[in-house]
């Protein structure tokens, strides 16, 4: 895990602070919520991922002397530099669990605590659940394409910088196989994979020989690049050849590997190949600005790869690059606080809430989460945020509540799970959302509803401002 410290932040979270803290704020108390306005990829949900990550770094967060001597040159005056030499995190998160299937404009997750300490985390708390959901929602439509194929990241070298780290993880959340990052690997335990590059074929004076020599050093899990010259005359052929010694000496070529040119058409003569000279078990891998509508593509023309290895779109989160998740203040010194916009859906909801999926007897998600005040009973009916004649009977419809207490008084409260884990559950909500949801043209859009009292209050509130 990279080092934070408390100054990943944005300057304006401290300039508040510091004035929260002079003027006696700094024990209000102040619920934020965290959600994002729009599903990325114009899909029809996104993969909550991030959590575990920003939780372990919260729960360690702290000012270090390098921190507190760069800040005394930025302004802020000694009481105050004193009070985040002590800084430590106690308040409270609720959230959904890593991996669950999220949607837009109901909170995910929220944070309860002093106005000081809430503050200085959202811009690590955006930071890392904005781009690990982005790219775990990316990852499973990769996924969902792909079916049971095996889908490893290739996209380190191409990520925005060192965010390329937890792409690789959230990758897995979203349902990737592996990935050739090696710190990541090491750090988060996923299984690491690779092939070979162009530039060791090329560095030999003849193909055949760099694959003798690579299946001779690599035996295990070797992957031949077959197109540095020409795939089908000469790396294929060049492949089966090693394949074959590398029978006699007990040993099993796993693949080949296709970077260019008609990836369909490749594959299926390659197959062709491979199958002729009895090499049925060696698979196909294939490569090159691959997404989710290639691979599609790629399984419809029924290209035989088994593998596909996914740079660049996958790590950036091509096309959309960024998920536009806020951080928005409900609460503070015991009273309910809104945001009011000319643009209706900007309107915030008030007061600390919780939030329902609404689902029938066999567990099926029904297509709606409701959000209401944190203590109320389960509602009755949810009302449309802002269109007074639409709402829907929840009676007899069974309310799962979504929030959860992970952080207590600064303290870890769940038990982390592997990433194979979150996985697991990722995959079991997604199958919970009917297909509707799921198709990447116009997909159902998912309703968020809203109890009649959250309603009310937010309608007083809307009201007493307006006067
Ligand atoms: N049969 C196919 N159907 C749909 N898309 C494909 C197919 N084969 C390849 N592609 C995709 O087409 C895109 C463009 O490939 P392009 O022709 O530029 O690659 P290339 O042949 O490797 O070129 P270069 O040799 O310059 O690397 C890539 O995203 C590739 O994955
Ligand atoms: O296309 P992406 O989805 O981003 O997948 C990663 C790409 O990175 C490598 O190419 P690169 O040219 O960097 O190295 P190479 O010489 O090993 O092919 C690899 O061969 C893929 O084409
Ligand atoms: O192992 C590979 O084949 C690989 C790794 C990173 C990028 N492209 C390919």
């Amino acid at each position: 895990m990279l080092d934070f410290t408390a100054t990943y932040t944005d300057l304006y979270q401290l300039s508040m602070a510091q004035v929260y803290f002079h003027q006696g704020h700094k024990n209000d108390i102040a619920v934020f919520d965290y959600f994002f306005r729009k599903n990325p990829f114009k899909g029809g949900y996104a993969i909550f991922a991030g959590l575990q990550d920003v939780l372990k770094i919260i729960d360690e967060l702290k000012f270090s002397e390098e921190d507190i001597a760069y800040l005394k040159t930025q302004d802020f005056d000694e009481e105050f530099l004193g009070y985040l030499k002590g800084f430590k995190f106690n308040g409270n998160i609720y959230s959904v669990q890593e991996g669950d299937v999220v949607f837009p404009t109901r909170p995910v997750l929220q944070v309860e605590a002093s106005i000081v300490e809430a503050q200085i985390i959202e811009t690590l708390l955006l930071n890392f659940l904005n781009f690990q959901t982005l790219i775990a929602t990316k990852a499973n439509r990769i996924r969902l394409v792909a079916g049971e194929r095996m889908l490893l990241d290739f996209g380190l070298r191409r990520a925005q910088g060192p965010g390329g780290y937890y792409a690789s993880r959230a990758a897995v959340v979203g349902g990737f196989n592996g990935t050739s990052n090696v710190l990541a690997g090491r750090d988060f335990d996923i299984p690491v994979s690779g092939t070979m590059a162009h530039s060791f074929i090329q560095s030999y004076d003849d193909e055949l020989s760099a694959f003798r020599d690579f299946a001779e050093g690599r035996p295990r899990n070797c992957v031949l690049l077959v197109d540095t010259y020409d795939t089908l005359k000469s790396g294929v052929p060049n492949a089966i050849k090693v394949a074959r010694e590398m029978e006699k000496r007990g040993q099993k070529l796993l693949a080949i590997r296709l970077d260019s040119g008609d990836l369909a058409y490749l594959a299926k003569q390659s197959r062709k190949l491979l199958d002729d000279a009895g090499l049925d078990y060696v698979k196909i891998a294939a490569s090159n600005q691959l997404d989710e509508f290639v691979i599609k593509s790629l399984l419809e023309q029924e290209a035989p790869i088994d593998i596909f290895g996914v740079g660049t779109n996958l790590v950036i989160g091509s096309p959309d690059g960024a998920l536009d998740g806020v951080y928005k203040l409900t609460f503070s010194a015991e009273k309910p606080r809104i945001k009011i916009s000319e643009s209706i859906i900007k309107i915030t909801l008030p007061h600390k809430k919780q939030v329902y999926r609404v689902k029938n007897d066999n567990g099926e998600a029904l297509g709606a989460d409701v959000v209401t005040l944190a203590e109320e009973e389960k509602p009755e009916r949810m009302f449309h945020p802002f269109e007074p004649f639409k709402s829907m009977e929840l009676t007899g419809l069974k309310l799962e509540k979504l929030l959860q207490p992970v952080m207590k008084d600064g303290e870890i409260k769940i038990d982390f799970r592997s990433l194979t884990e979150i996985a697991r559950y990722s995959k079991k909500r997604l199958a919970e959302l009917p297909t509707e949801y799921k198709r990447f043209n116009n997909p159902h859009i998912y309703k968020i509803g809203i109890s009649q009292n959250l309603k009310e209050e937010r309608d007083r509130l809307i009201s007493s401002f307006k006067k």
